[in-house]
Order: C-alpha cells, then structure tokens, then sequence
C-alpha cells in the first residue's frame, strides 16, 4: 500500500481542502468560526515539488502563504467512521495552499467560487512522502514557516477546530476517498504575502523540511 500512496502525485488523485480549520486563522481573516467543515478542491495540476519555483498567477497582487498538514489516503473509502479513520491514512505530506488574495477576496464578494485563487498552477508545493509510522500522533505536530528565515507562522495541529479523524469522516459522506488523495488539513494564524524572489521554508516538527522560491510568472 505504501508505496503506490507515497507515488500521490503520480496517481492524480483529488486534493481536498480545509478551510478555516484554525480559530485564530480564522479570525485574523475576520472570518466567523465554521459550523462544519468548509471544504474546496485544488487540481493535482497545482502540485510541485522541491526544486520547482512557486509562480505569482498573472494578474495577482497578494499571493499568501499558508503551511498545512496534509494527509495522503492509503485505502479508499465512502463513509468512514471516526473510529475507522486512522486506518485509511497511508502517510502524510507538508503542503503550502498557496492562495492569490486578492482573487479569493474577489471572489468572496462575489459569491463567486475560489478555483483561481486556489488553485492556479504551482498553487500547491508539497514535500515528499512521509512514512505513517514517523509520526506517532498527528493531532500533535508543530507546523512552522519561514519567508526570509523571518518566522511567520509557528502553530501546532492540537488547535484544529475539527479533527482528523472528523475531516476524514466527514469528507468521506460526499466525497469517495481514493488511495493517493490528499487532504490538506487548514493553516494556522500568521498567514501572509511573498513577493518575486522570496524564499518560502516550512518544517513540519522534526520529521521534515522543505524550502521554495517565489518568481514572477
Ligand atoms: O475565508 C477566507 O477569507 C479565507 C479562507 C482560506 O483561505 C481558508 C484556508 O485555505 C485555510 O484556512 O487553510
Ligand atoms: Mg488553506
């Protein structure tokens, strides 16, 4: 199972994501606290990997940051249980939800969807694979980023409105969950914007770290 799941991007699979999934993200954005879990779809076209450049979308004034856990689904499923949950995680990922603001805002006003803004190519960097042995409890993990080695954002998984085994539950009642999909799980407060020629580096406790260049598209 393990190795076909740690081949995520190949596989193609659908990116579920969190929104909102932080209290204090939540409100740094003046957002009220969801009720639910609010869910969108990024593309597996947005995916890059280390050594590839994070590009500004094309008319883009404000593209922000957000450091996320992310989850890669080892077994499928269609409404799994709470209790089940753990058992359909293959391993996980440490992803950025690259977001063009400006456009989400747009967006927002508008009733309109955030497809553009979150989901433009080079939208989703992701570091490799990790083992779902290397992290014994992930409801416990620090996540951090640096733009500049000037810290942004420093939070940890324990303060996610909804948990794990709840997303996974609950995405799982709308969604049909594949092997290979990833769920990306919110981010924590300290959101914000980079610029041509930043250089992005997040961490994910001490299990692994990984670093981007923002440029102009
Ligand atoms: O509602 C907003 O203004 C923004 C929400 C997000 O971008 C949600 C996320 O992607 C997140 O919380 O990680
Ligand atoms: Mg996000």
């Amino acid at each position: 199972m393990a190795s076909k799941v740690s081949q995520f991007m190949q596989l193609g699979r659908k990116i579920v994501a969190v929104g909102r999934n932080y209290k204090a993200h939540a409100h740094e954005l003046g957002n009220a606290l969801p009720s639910k879990p609010m869910l969108f779809l990024k593309p597996t076209s947005s995916y890059i990997a280390e050594g590839e450049k994070i590009r500004i979308p094309e008319g883009c004034t404000s593209l922000h940051h957000e450091v996320e856990l992310g989850i890669v689904i080892g077994k499928p499923g269609s409404r799994i249980s709470e209790q089940d949950a753990a058992s359909h995680i293959g391993g996980y990922i440490l992803a950025l939800d690259m977001t063009a603001r400006d456009f989400q805002e747009e967006a927002k006003k508008k009733g309109h969807p955030w497809s553009l803004a979150k989901g433009f190519d080079t939208s989703c960097p992701v570091s490799g694979f990790i083992d779902k042995d290397k992290i014994s409890d992930p409801s416990k993990v620090r996540l951090w980023l640096k733009v500049n080695d000037s810290l942004k954002q420093d939070g940890n998984t324990g303060d996610m409105i909804f948990s794990i085994p709840h997303l996974i539950s609950y995405i799982s009642r709308y969604f049909r969950l594949e092997e290979g999909d990833v769920i990306l799980t919110g981010t924590p407060e300290g959101v914000g914007p980079v610029g041509s020629g930043d250089v992005i580096e997040a961490g994910l406790s001490d299990v692994v770290t990984m670093k981007f260049q923002v440029e102009q598209s």
